[in-house]
């Protein structure tokens, strides 16, 4: 609850401590989910405001008051972004502007169910937001059951470029699965020198 206005959000920690909270700007509301029952979405973009952590949190990080809205986190080697979930699927993806705004490493977390074809739609949705803005975007997704009949996919991914480069499983019982990939952020920076130029005059 942030001014008695509950958001979805996820929280960024680093060391016992919360960098970030960062409310969901775009809902799911479509299908099987009906977030703004629960939800509302965060409206005002790029507006940071400060966060009162509970006591009990207090207690825990030594942090009373944290950053909360639509931020993203600069690093002295380079700049990370978040999505959450339905946030990859809206035609105004907050990676659209991150991206422009020299983000360089996109993250999502999701709960998106599985259906026949979704896992495919993920993958190319993800390959086109880092074929055209460039970029590495970590994708990671709920897998399992949820209560109901609904079954989560999984399928985490890391992309960079438009290059997928490593895959997680879709159907699996354990209980944790990490996926890794090495990759270079030169490699993002020379792909956005030579191919993502926004400013450039089409002639
Ligand atoms: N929970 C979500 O935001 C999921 C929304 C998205 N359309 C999906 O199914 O993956």
């Amino acid at each position: 609850m942030h001014h008695n206005v509950r958001y979805n959000c996820r929280v960024l920690f680093l060391n016992r401590k919360i960098l970030l909270i960062r409310p969901k700007m775009l809902m799911a509301n479509h299908g099987i989910y009906r977030e703004m029952r629960w939800f509302s979405p965060w409206s005002r973009l790029r507006q940071v405001e400060e966060y009162f952590l509970p006591r009990m949190i207090q207690e825990v990080t030594g942090q009373d008051t944290v950053p909360f809205g639509d931020c993203v986190l600069s690093t002295k080697d380079t700049c990370i972004g978040t999505e959450i979930c339905a946030e990859l699927w809206n035609p105004n993806s907050p990676h659209i502007q991150m991206g422009l705004d020299g983000v360089e490493i996109f993250t999502n977390s999701s709960a998106s169910h599985h259906e026949l074809r979704k896992a495919d739609q993920r993958v190319n949705l993800i390959k086109s937001a880092t074929t055209k803005s460039g970029g590495i975007y970590l994708y990671a997704n709920q897998r399992g059951c949820d209560g109901d009949r609904v079954y989560y996919d999984g399928c985490a991914m890391v992309v960079i470029n438009g290059d997928v480069v490593a895959h997680g499983a879709q159907f699996s019982l354990d209980d944790v699965e990490v996926i890794t990939a090495t990759l270079d952020l030169e490699d993002v920076r020379s792909y956005r020198g030579e191919l993502c130029q926004p400013h450039m005059e089409v002639i």
